[in-house]
């Protein structure tokens, strides 16, 4: 293992790279672009893996467990769950940014250049890289057609594992891409600015990139992570953080006229990161794992400046079921629609979820003129609850785009899961030192449709066993908290770039890190980028008594004399 990675020599320098080497000095690769994910280790020592053979096979392939998309209609399908499933706490925005920051830790390579449902294909029929799901019959809300689910990436060795594309740390890696090459390509030449297009929109290219196009005038964005298209509401969040680049890099360069173009770039760059580490742990977090986990793991930063968190024998790296499972708990936040807000607040315009998939028609129509509705929308009202159901949606028509065959989001996570050999529910309860279900009654409602389809209380999956605990506040159950809290944990004390650190070669002044403590709000981000005038002073909580809608002038704005820098100094 050693050797592979001893070739890498890394200095000290005062920024990041872009693909996150360098970063641990002893393991340059800990955390970066392109390498395994890791596998949590049982209190014997043992990784959490479970392939059926131990060595790749699919959990529970071929017979042992129920079809993923039967699990899915008894569990998730949200006709079973009441009528009205919002959150009475968490705003749109919690689901936005939710898959901002999963993009910003991980993304697991999944091979092309196959198809696993023709049987000329070569790979046709090998359950090394297809794992077909099968559709119950009578399903017939679901059109079968061939539903082809290709295997993630193996990375082969004794065990077989996955690989991250992107880099493990909360570096922004979605607004600044994952390499040098990519960084280059996103940025104005000879500039501080990361490019945009004529409205300010996300730059694009022309006919093509991973994205549908509806009209001629579609075009596919470019960003720091290739899945922008995704969502409407995902690709919002990319260009709020473009546009927070250039505008803290244009007030820099005016404070220091004297840097040089990559100076700038650099030192915002640090800053952006900053903000958002800081927004993560300090507003985001407590409302998915809850005030238990935050003290227990200490996630909250500290009140004034400097904390030396950072401790060189933790790897940041992203744990496979993190991944695979875990986070993505968000897909439950999902909301059925699209709208956009007036300025009353009170009058919408609804588009569907299903129909704006892989598409920045939504956004780019007019130049822009629905992104400040989009955005008002996100803020003032509310995801999803965190439970075990899925909008139709996607639960029916994901990637429909107006023609079927959709395909189901919660089936695909589950089969994710098998295929990268994510061990049951009850292990993980286990791990987690909660006690182990003795039997389906204490999942209560949905003991006796769970006894149905699987042979043990031990064979449920994670994903699903999970998404059916409560959690504190409506956030995720224990399980999930656990293993969010050990990511979240790893990723701040692995991290020798943390904001709060007080290192005189990479960190900040304890002067900075207090600025941005005192006043980096995600609500001001959005009010200074998406030109709103009013709005709550924390966007994650819905609007409400404590957390009133008001002007956003009346919101902290960050001092950045304190980046002021005499020339003779340099
Ligand atoms: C409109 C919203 C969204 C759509 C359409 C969507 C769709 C998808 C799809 C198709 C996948 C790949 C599934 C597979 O083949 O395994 C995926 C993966 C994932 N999603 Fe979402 N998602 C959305 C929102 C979210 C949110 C809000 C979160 C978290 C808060 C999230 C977290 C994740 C994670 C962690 C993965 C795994 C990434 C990887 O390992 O590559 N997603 N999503
Ligand atoms: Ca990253």
């Amino acid at each position: 293992f050693h050797h592979y990675h001893r070739q890498q020599t890394c200095s000290r320098t005062r920024y990041r790279t872009l693909d996150g080497s360098c970063n641990n000095l002893q393991h340059p690769t800990w955390g970066r672009a392109k390498t395994t994910e890791r596998r949590l280790k049982d209190a014997n020592g043992r990784p959490m893996e479970a392939y059926e053979d131990g060595r790749g096979v699919p959990r529970g392939y071929p017979h042992h467990l129920p079809d993923a998309r039967l699990v899915s209609n008894l569990i998730s399908d949200s006709a079973l769950g009441p009528d009205d499933q919002f959150d009475n706490i968490r705003s749109g925005e919690v689901m936005g940014f939710g898959q901002i920051l999963a993009h910003d830790l991980i993304e697991t390579q999944i091979p092309s250049g196959f198809d696993c449902c023709k049987k000329r294909d070569s790979h046709y029929g090998s359950i090394h890289a297809c794992f077909p799901l099968h559709i119950p019959r009578g399903d017939r809300r679901f059109t079968p057609g061939c539903n082809s689910f290709r295997r993630s990436t193996a990375v082969l060795g004794h065990r077989r594992e996955q690989r991250n594309l992107v880099t493990s740390y909360i570096d922004a890696s979605f607004l600044y891409g994952s390499s040098k090459e990519l960084n280059k390509k996103l940025r104005k030449p000879n500039s501080f600015l990361m490019l945009v297009d004529t409205y300010n929109l996300l730059p694009t290219v022309h006919g093509g990139g991973g994205c549908q196009m509806f009209q001629k005038t579609d075009r596919c964005p470019i960003t720091g992570d290739e899945r922008s298209a995704e969502a409407p509401q995902l690709s919002l969040n990319h260009l709020l953080f473009v546009r927070q680049h250039n505008r803290v890099a244009i007030r820099l360069h005016n404070v220091n006229p004297h840097w040089n173009n990559e100076k700038v770039f650099q030192e915002t760059r640090r800053i952006i990161i900053a903000q958002l580490q800081h927004i993560v742990y300090n507003h985001y977090l407590p409302l998915i794992v809850g005030n238990s986990t935050m003290a227990r793991l200490e996630l909250l930063s500290k009140r004034p400046g400097f904390d030396d968190v950072y401790d060189s024998k933790v790897d940041a790296s992203i744990v496979n079921s993190f991944g695979a499972a875990a986070w993505r708990f968000g897909h439950s936040l999902i909301m059925p629609d699209i709208s956009e807000l007036e300025k009353d607040f009170k009058t919408i315009k609804l588009h569907t979820l299903e129909n704006n998939l892989e598409s920045p028609h939504l956004w780019q129509q007019q130049g822009g003129r629905t992104v400040k509705g989009i955005t008002r929308w996100l803020a003032a009202k509310p995801a999803q609850k965190i439970d075990n159901f899925l909008i139709d949606g996607l639960r029916n028509k994901l990637f429909f785009l107006s023609q079927p065959p959709g395909f189901d989001l919660f089936s695909l996570n589950i089969q994710r899961g098998r295929d990268q050999g994510v061990p049951a529910y009850n292990d993980w309860r286990e791990f987690c030192n909660l006690k182990r279900f003795a039997s389906f009654y204490e999942f209560g409602e949905f003991a006796s449709r769970l006894a149905r389809i699987y042979r043990s209380v031990n064979d449920v999956d994670l994903y699903i066993g999970a998404l059916l605990e409560k959690g504190e506040n409506g956030g995720v159950g224990p399980t999930f908290a656990c293993i969010i809290g050990i990511q979240f944990h790893r990723l701040k004390v692995g991290d020798r770039f943390w904001y709060e650190s007080s290192d005189r070669t990479s960190g900040l002044t304890e002067e900075q890190i207090y600025a941005i403590k005192y006043s980096t709000l995600f609500s001001k981000l959005w009010c200074n980028n998406f030109e709103h005038k009013r709005i709550q002073r924390d966007i994650f909580r819905l609007p409400s008594r404590t957390n009133r809608l008001c002007s956003c002038e009346d919101l902290p704005e960050l001092d950045l004399d304190l980046w002021r820098e005499e020339r003779d100094k340099k």
